[in-house]
């Protein structure tokens, strides 16, 4: 059993307040990803739940019991860092056994429990091998397997795949969500990639400067994004935005574009900011019907099973993920059609989102 809970979690390092109001309610057995760019406070989240860091003023209780002054042992947490921090001079089964060397675990019991880890891993023709004589993969596993071994009630992971190459990172994404399944415990797991919190996480917190902008299924926090720092952050090509304003039930764009409204949108005054995903926007002729804004194409990236098209609507560019099968040219005039049941809006000045999830239009210009 381990659910994790902060509560009101302030931190401050001289005048930088790193953490402000942190509350998360982490479910026992779930995949919690903290994710956010660099210095959000992701990092200092995860020493405060550890123990590594006092919190200012809040609290962090473990199956509902506060931790108040545990120690990082008392807690019975294990932490996996970007660098393994293996020992050099120790085979990979002693480095993995060194937990339950310092728990005085019984040699037979050591080595039985090394080699159900070392199993799990895909490590186990690697036990005698010193840390020098591996690759980056084999390494990180063994940091997990040395996390894995002593059976902690939580874990907690601090960007673990970041030194690693592309294609193992996807693969070790994988792994991980495998052990997770199967090791059956809460992961609690920092990132500022949001591809990889997408691919993992049973729920993500967004961090930025120190505040939960948002916790969700991945679904929510991509589908309903509740702010503009989210919209953009979540998702592998960067949401567009566009400035306008509403009048008479009509979006009409800073850069000359027209829309019908969304529901969401009338009878809220002043500026706005459209937020269209480059997927939910297509090019006029190519399958897909909807609303659409005049543009001309400023740059074409093919990727084989998709294009990504750069459009200039007026003084905005616009990124299209468009069909491969139709070729698009530099300087070309087109029309985007934008699925406003997929739209976003924005409070221009504050950045909220005026709906989670925007309605159909009303009305057909
Ligand atoms: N011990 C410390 N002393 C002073 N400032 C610190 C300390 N630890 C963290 N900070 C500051 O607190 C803020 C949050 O740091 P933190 O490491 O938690 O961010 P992060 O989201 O994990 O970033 P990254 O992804 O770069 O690791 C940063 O501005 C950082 O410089």
């Amino acid at each position: 059993m381990s659910r994790v809970e902060l509560t009101g979690i302030a931190k401050s390092f001289d005048d930088l307040q790193a953490l402000d109001d942190v509350s998360v309610d982490v479910e026992d057995g779930s995949f919690f990803v903290l994710l956010g760019p660099s210095g959000a406070g992701k990092t200092t989240t995860l020493r405060v739940i550890a123990g590594l860091e006092a919190p200012d003023v809040g609290d962090v209780r473990f199956d509902g019991h506060s931790a108040g002054g545990a120690t990082p042992a008392e807690r019975d947490v294990a932490m996996v860092f970007q660098s393994y921090a293996l020992y050099p001079k120790q085979t990979v089964a002693q480095n993995i056994a060194s937990p339950l060397r310092a728990r005085n675990v019984g040699p037979d019991e050591m080595q039985k429990r090394v080699e159900e880890v070392a199993t799990l891993l895909r490590i186990d023709h690697l036990l005698q091998r010193h840390p020098g004589q591996l690759s980056g993969g084999e390494q990180q596993r063994v940091a997990l397997g040395r996390a894995l071994v002593r059976e902690p009630r939580a874990f907690l992971m601090d960007e673990p795949l970041t030194n690693l190459d592309v294609k193992l990172r996807v693969e070790m994404r994988a792994e991980l969500t495998r052990l997770h399944r199967h090791v059956g415990r809460t992961f609690i797991y920092v990132s500022n990639d949001q591809a990889e919190a997408m691919a993992m996480a049973d729920r993500i917190a967004v961090l930025h400067e120190g505040r939960i902008q948002q916790v969700g299924t991945p679904e929510e926090v991509y589908d309903h994004p509740v702010n503009r720092f989210v919209a953009t952050f979540v998702g592998s090509s960067r949401m567009n935005l566009l400035d306008c304003e509403v009048q008479d039930e009509v979006l009409i764009g800073t850069d000359g574009w027209r829309l019908p409204a969304p529901p969401a949108a009338l009878g809220h005054p002043g500026r706005l900011q459209l937020g269209v995903r480059p997927e939910d926007l297509s090019v006029a002729g190519e399958g897909s019907g909807g609303h659409a804004l005049r543009g001309v194409v400023y740059a074409v990236e093919p990727l084989g099973d998709r294009v990504l098209l750069d459009v200039e609507i007026g003084d905005t560019v616009i990124r299209v993920k468009a069909a491969p099968t139709v070729v698009h040219e530099v300087g070309q005039a087109l029309d985007v059609c934008v699925d406003l049941t997929r739209a976003h809006l924005f409070d221009h000045d504050t950045g909220l989102a005026l709906s989670r999830h925007a309605e159909p239009a009303r009305q057909t210009l």
